[in-house]
């Protein structure tokens, strides 16, 4: 199984693609993280933000195929670490791929919140998404070493 980081937004500045991929890569064999980005809706005089967001929402939707779907929304219920642990349990148990939806400058589309089995809140502050995926990346390394009493969380 994988974890599939889907999200809205390519050409990332550098520090996020280091802070992403330094996590990812810790991550082990049985349990890979792999993030996939996809363009923007298009956006402009003749295209409404709702229209731009559909667009964007099929190929996220897309990209998860039958993956387990969480979505990161401001909106959804916050987890503790051992929240996250016990949900990674969960899915280690079941064995499907996990994808982990994060929106774009406007949000997930309603369909991507619809269909999934959780919206995760990470803090009542709207991050800036680019932010989002690191945080994400290292939540998700973090609850894989707390599974393998690895040294790392220190955490009570
Ligand atoms: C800049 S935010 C979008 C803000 C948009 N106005 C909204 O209300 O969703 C971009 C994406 O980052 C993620 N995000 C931002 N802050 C978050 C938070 N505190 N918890 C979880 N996800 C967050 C969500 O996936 C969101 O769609």
């Amino acid at each position: 199984m994988e974890l599939r980081l889907i999200a809205v937004g390519q050409r990332m500045p550098r520090w996020v693609e280091e802070g992403w991929r330094e996590f990812a890569r810790r991550m082990p064999a049985q349990l890979p993280l792999r993030l996939l980005e996809v363009p923007l809706g298009r956006r402009g005089r003749h295209q409404s933000i709702d229209a731009a967001l559909a667009e964007e929402g099929r190929r996220v939707l897309t990209a998860a195929g039958n993956a387990r779907i969480v979505a990161l929304d401001c909106r959804g219920h916050p987890l503790s670490t051992s929240g996250v642990v016990a949900r990674m349990e969960g899915w280690l148990q079941d064995g499907r791929d996990v994808a982990l939806l994060i929106g774009g400058p406007d949000g997930l589309y309603r369909e991507c919140l619809t269909q999934a089995e959780y919206r995760w809140c990470l803090s009542p502050l709207t991050l800036p998404h680019m932010l989002v995926r690191v945080i994400v990346a290292e939540q998700l390394y973090r609850a894989w070493t707390v599974l393998q009493n690895h040294p790392y969380h220190r955490g009570g």
